[in-house]
C-alpha cells in the first residue's frame, strides 16, 4: 500500500515537474532576447545602420575595466584660480553636443594630472611600422617618452614586418614596448587599412587583458610638447589640421553612396584625422572593428573609401559623437605653418618623401 502510494506520488511529482519545465521553456522562448545597453545613436540614423550596430555591441565581450571615475582632488594642491570670465575667445571650446573641445588654455595641467594619475589607467598605443616606416619608430617613441602621458603606464604596441631594423629604445618607468609581427605589403593602402584588421584581432587576443585605454596613431610623427591626461575620455578624436576652419561641404568625406563610408552633402560636424584617436579599450575596439568590417564590405563591392579607414572613422563619429574633441594641437604637420590659434604643437607629422617611403609610391 505504502509502496503503491509512493509510486503514485513519484508519478504525480514527475508529471508536475515536467509541466513546470515545459512552461518555463516556452516562456523563455517567447520573451525577447537579453540585450546589452547599446550606444547612443544620433538622430540621423537609418534603421539598417542601427541594427548593424546592435549586433556589434553584443559582440563586445565586456565593458572596460577602467573608466574615468570621480574627479576628486587632494587638499592643498596649488594652481591658478579658474575664471568664469576669461579664457580662450579666439576658438570654440565646446561642441554643440556639449563635449569639451580641447585647446591650450582650456585646462590646467596641474589639476588634470592630479585628478587622472591616481586612476592609473594602463594605456596602449597601437602603431604600425611596415616596410620603410620602421625608420620612424625611434623618433616617435623617444619623443613620446618625453611628452606623451608622462607618469602614466604606457605600452607601445609596434606592429612591424622588420623588428630587427628598430634600434634599441630607452624607456621610462612603467613604460614598455611590445612588438607584433605583421606581413610586408605591396600597397600602402593595404597597411593603412590592415591596421584595423590587425588591431581588432590583437585586441581580442592580447591587448584587452593588458590595457584599459587605447590610442591608434600614425608612426610618422614626433611629439614636441605635452600630450597629457586632458586628452583622455571615453572616445576622443582629433580635428584634422587641414579642415578645422573649412565649411562642411569641403570635408573630404566619402561622397560615393556605394561605399559604407558615405556621408551625404549637408551632413557633418568636423573632419577628424585617423592619425590620432583614443578612448576606453572596449569603445575603441568597437570602433576599430567597425572600420575593419565596413572596409571589408566595401572591398566585397569593389570599392575603397577615399581616405580608407579615416573615411569610415568619420562616418562613425558623425552618428556616434566623440566625448572629447581635441584641437589640431594634437596632430599638426611639419608641412604647414603654425597659425596663431595653435598655441602649442603637441605632436607633428614629419615631412616625408611619399614616393620613396611607400612600397607603391605616394599620392600626395
Ligand atoms: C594626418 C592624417 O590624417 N593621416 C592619415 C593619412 O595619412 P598619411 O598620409 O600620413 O599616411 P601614412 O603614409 O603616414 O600612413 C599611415 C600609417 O600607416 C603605416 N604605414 C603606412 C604605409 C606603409 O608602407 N607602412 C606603414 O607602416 C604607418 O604607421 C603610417 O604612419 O591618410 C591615411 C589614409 O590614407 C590615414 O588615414 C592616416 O591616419
Ligand atoms: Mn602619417
Amino acid at each position: 500500500m505504502l509502496r503503491n502510494a509512493s509510486k503514485t506520488h513519484v508519478l504525480i511529482t514527475s508529471v508536475f515537474l515536467f509541466i513546470v519545465i515545459f512552461i518555463i521553456y516556452f516562456y523563455m522562448k517567447a520573451s525577447p532576447p537579453l540585450r546589452l545597453p547599446v550606444l547612443d545613436f544620433g538622430p540621423n540614423e537609418d534603421a539598417d545602420f542601427i541594427n548593424e550596430k546592435i549586433i556589434k555591441t553584443q559582440d563586445c565581450p565586456k565593458q572596460s575595466a577602467w573608466s574615468i571615475g570621480d574627479l576628486t582632488m587632494k587638499h592643498g594642491l596649488e594652481y591658478a584660480q579658474p575664471s568664469t570670465q576669461k579664457g580662450r575667445t579666439d576658438v570654440n571650446a565646446v561642441t554643440n553636443w556639449n563635449a569639451p573641445l580641447v585647446w591650450e588654455g582650456t585646462f590646467d595641467p596641474v589639476v588634470m594630472d592630479e585628478i587622472y594619475m591616481k586612476m592609473n589607467p594602463r594605456i596602449a598605443v597601437v602603431v604600425f611600422a611596415v616596410g620603410k616606416y620602421t625608420r620612424f619608430v625611434k623618433g616617435f617613441v623617444e619623443s613620446g617618452e618625453k611628452h606623451f602621458l608622462v607618469g602614466f603606464k604606457v605600452t607601445y604596441y609596434i606592429f612591424t614586418d622588420d623588428k630587427e631594423s628598430v634600434p634599441k629604445l630607452d624607456l621610462g618607468k612603467n613604460r614598455n614596448i611590445s612588438f607584433l609581427p605583421v606581413p610586408s605589403a605591396k600597397r600602402w593602402q593595404e597597411v593603412v587599412l590592415g591596421r584595423m584588421k590587425w588591431a581588432t584581432l590583437t585586441i581580442d587576443k592580447q591587448i584587452r587583458n593588458e590595457a584599459d585605454y587605447l590610442f591608434m596613431m600614425d608612426i610618422d610623427s614626433v611629439f614636441h610638447n605635452r600630450f597629457g591626461a586632458e586628452s583622455l575620455s571615453r572616445l576622443s578624436a582629433v580635428l584634422h589640421r587641414g579642415y578645422y576652419k573649412a565649411p562642411r561641404e569641403e570635408f573630404p568625406y566619402e561622397r560615393r553612396s556605394q561605399s559604407k563610408a558615405y556621408i551625404p552633402a549637408g551632413a557633418g560636424d568636423y573632419y577628424y584625422t585617423a592619425a590620432v584617436w583614443g578612448g576606453y579599450l572596449e569603445d575603441m575596439y568597437k570602433l576599430v572593428k567597425y572600420c575593419y568590417e565596413q572596409s571589408e564590405e566595401d572591398a566585397k563591392n569593389n570599392i575603397e573609401a577615399v581616405w580608407q579607414e579615416e573615411s569610415h572613422l568619420n562616418k562613425y563619429l558623425l552618428y556616434n559623437k566623440p566625448t572629447k574633441v581635441l584641437s589640431p594641437e594634437y596632430l599638426w604637420s611639419d608641412y604647414d605653418q603654425v597659425p596663431s590659434d595653435i598655441k602649442v604643437v603637441r605632436i607633428s607629422q614629419l615631412i616625408k618623401n611619399y614616393a620613396e617611403v611607400r612600397p607603391n609610391g605616394g599620392h600626395r
